[in-house]
């Protein structure tokens, strides 16, 4: 392959994705096109994983019964989450929208299989956990892509996962990494949602320590 190098729009372009990339819990209903869900799904298998492993395991999430049964559940973790909180972080709190499960017309769970013979095991003896980031770093580039397509991505984990597990039927070895909602935002913005809500702000700055 040639050097590839990218061009200066393109960089310019890219930082908006990225910029522009939200965590999206209102969603329009209208559906999603088959082909770009497709193409966006294709970009787990151009995900870097520890020692190749390619431990992620999807599985769409599309009967009412399953749909149902996730729901519930996130209402109920988050229920319990509110009891977290107290005076003004719980009114706070129980203003705030955190899932699109509701309306998104994809839903997606994802898994790391910490059981994979993929890999070898490089590089993940010490760290098995290195599985579930590699499942995350994929999920990042979904996100991306997504939002590339004009598609918004909410990532729920206000859930009891092995609950979620048991209904979706995922094998033992399967351990939830998120639930992801799918769809056409309502809205585009720069700043996060929480932003906006004023529960927490980002940091403007990365601080890089040299010892
Ligand atoms: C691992 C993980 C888990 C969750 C999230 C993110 C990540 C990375 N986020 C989204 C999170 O709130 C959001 O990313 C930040 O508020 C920053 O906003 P933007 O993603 O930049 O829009 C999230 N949001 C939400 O409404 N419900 C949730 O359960 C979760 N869970």
């Amino acid at each position: 392959m040639r050097d590839q190098s990218f061009s200066d729009d393109f960089r310019t372009q890219f930082d908006l994705l990225m910029r522009l990339r939200r965590d999206v819990r209102r969603f329009r209903t209208d559906p999603v096109d088959e082909a770009v869900l497709t193409r966006c799904l294709d970009t787990f298998r151009l995900a870097p994983s520890v020692g190749l492993s390619e431990p992620w395991r999807v599985i769409r999430v599309e009967s009412d019964a399953a749909r149902a049964a996730a729901l519930e559940n996130y209402q109920s973790a988050n229920g319990e989450a509110l009891k977290g909180y107290s005076g003004e972080r719980a009114q706070q709190y129980s203003q705030l929208k955190l899932s699109g499960m509701q309306e998104a017309p994809v839903q997606l769970a994802v898994f790391c299989d910490d059981a994979t013979a993929k890999g070898h095991g490089l590089g993940a003896g010490t760290m098995p956990e290195m599985r579930r980031y590699s499942v995350v770093s994929a999920i990042t580039l979904f996100w991306l892509m997504l939002r590339a397509e004009g598609l918004g991505l909410g990532w729920v984990s206000i859930l009891d996962p092995d609950r979620l597990c048991r209904d979706l039927r995922a094998p033992e070895t399967w351990r939830l990494i998120g639930y992801f909602c799918i769809g056409w935002p309502q809205e585009c913005s720069d700043i996060p949602e929480l932003e906006t809500a004023g529960w927490e702000v980002r940091d403007r700055r990365l601080t890089v320590e040299i010892r």
